[in-house]
């Protein structure tokens, strides 16, 4: 048993009383958000139990197959948190419009953007799958929102977190003052601040790559990877360790506990279906960058910061590289030098 009994609601209202002004509209929509997270891990414990495994037969707006999980879970996400009055609008990585709060319920001054189950195609075979989440103001029309309102920056996040379905479920998140983790005592139904102040170790010998791809990567991506595999004889001087889970989500949080990079570049495959990557900036790629940076480590797409750039589409994909900071660094770093030379 952990000694420390901080609840997620105790802790949220604790920083609640050092905002000014706040109203607890927040802290309250959080809890709605905490409470769909547990709805969703209870059916994915539960798996074939429940008969929510295997294919809901239809596609998505970004062209690919749902599983009947991702179609509950969105489900679960929306309802649980259009009721209560703290958002004006919802936007998901399985819808391809924004959703508004139905009429009947009263609006608030939130935006929720999510992906409501990350790496879903680990499912049906019991690895680890998660919940990714981002709260923007509303700045503009809060009756009526579009599309527009959510094509915030990065930097403009609230509140960024995910919960991960392990083999103990996990809530992460942050406010922009540090990254904390709770994990859900199933016997009370309560997440429990377990690990405080998480930190990303600067330097790192491990990176996570789908190297399936590597034959359509750019230079940069491929010389990185290619000095990491090349070990102690090689000029990092250094063994390197590779991982790839294919749930972001679970990449990410062995990255916020024990350091890594972990990467899903721009490739030649991309490039020949006009996409700019795979990952979706509002619904992955900003909530984790942020999560990141506060946790010490980077985020960069290779030539920008992931948190700085301005939004064009609500399902806009970006190349991603985050994880402990002098590897996003010098990834980053292998980019610029590549792109001089191509200049040159
Ligand atoms: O199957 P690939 O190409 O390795 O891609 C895996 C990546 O795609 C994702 O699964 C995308 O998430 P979804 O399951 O929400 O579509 C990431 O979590 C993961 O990093
Ligand atoms: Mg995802
Ligand atoms: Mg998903």
């Amino acid at each position: 048993m952990h000694d420390n009994r901080t609840t997620l609601t105790q802790f949220l209202i604790e920083e609640q009383r050092h905002i000014a002004g706040a109203t607890g509209d927040f802290t309250s929509l959080l809890n709605d958000i905490v409470t769909a997270c547990k709805v969703i891990s209870s059916m994915v414990n539960h798996g074939e139990l429940m008969g929510v495994l295997g294919q809901a037969g239809s596609e998505n707006v970004q062209g690919e197959d749902q599983k009947k999980l991702d179609v509950i879970s969105n489900e679960v996400f929306l309802k649980t948190n259009e009721w209560a009055g703290h958002l004006a609008a919802m936007a998901s990585e399985e819808m391809e419009a924004v959703y508004p709060i139905p009429s009947h319920y009263p609006k608030g001054k939130y935006l929720l953007t999510f992906d409501p189950l990350d790496g879903s195609s680990n499912i049906d075979v019991n690895v680890s799958v998660g919940t990714i989440f981002s709260i923007l103001r509303c700045k503009g029309n809060c009756v009526n929102p579009t599309a527009e309102d959510f094509l915030q920056r990065g930097t403009e996040q609230v509140c960024a977190g995910y919960a991960l379905y392990g083999p103990s479920t996990m809530m992460v998140i942050t406010t922009g003052n540090g990254v904390n983790g709770f994990t859900l005592d199933q016997n009370i139904g309560e997440f429990i601040l377990t690990h405080p102040r998480m930190t990303i170790p600067a330097a790192t010998r491990e990176f996570a790559v789908n190297a399936s791809n590597m034959r359509f990567w750019e230079p940069p991506v491929r010389r990185y990877v290619e000095e990491c595999l090349a070990g102690r004889e090689g000029p990092r001087g250094e063994d390197f360790n590779m991982r790839w889970i294919a749930s972001m989500v679970a990449e990410v949080h062995r990255i916020l506990t024990r350091g890594g990079l972990f990467t899903y570049p721009y490739d030649a495959k991309m490039q020949a279906r006009g996409l700019e990557g795979k990952l979706r900036l509002m619904y992955e790629a900003n909530p984790m960058a942020f999560i990141v940076e506060q946790a010490g480590g980077a985020a960069s797409t290779g030539r920008h910061r992931i948190l700085d750039i301005q939004p064009s589409s609500l399902h806009q994909r970006v190349p991603v590289i985050l994880g402990s900071k002098e590897e996003v660094e010098r990834l980053a770093a292998y980019h610029a030098e590549h792109d001089r030379g191509q200049a040159a």
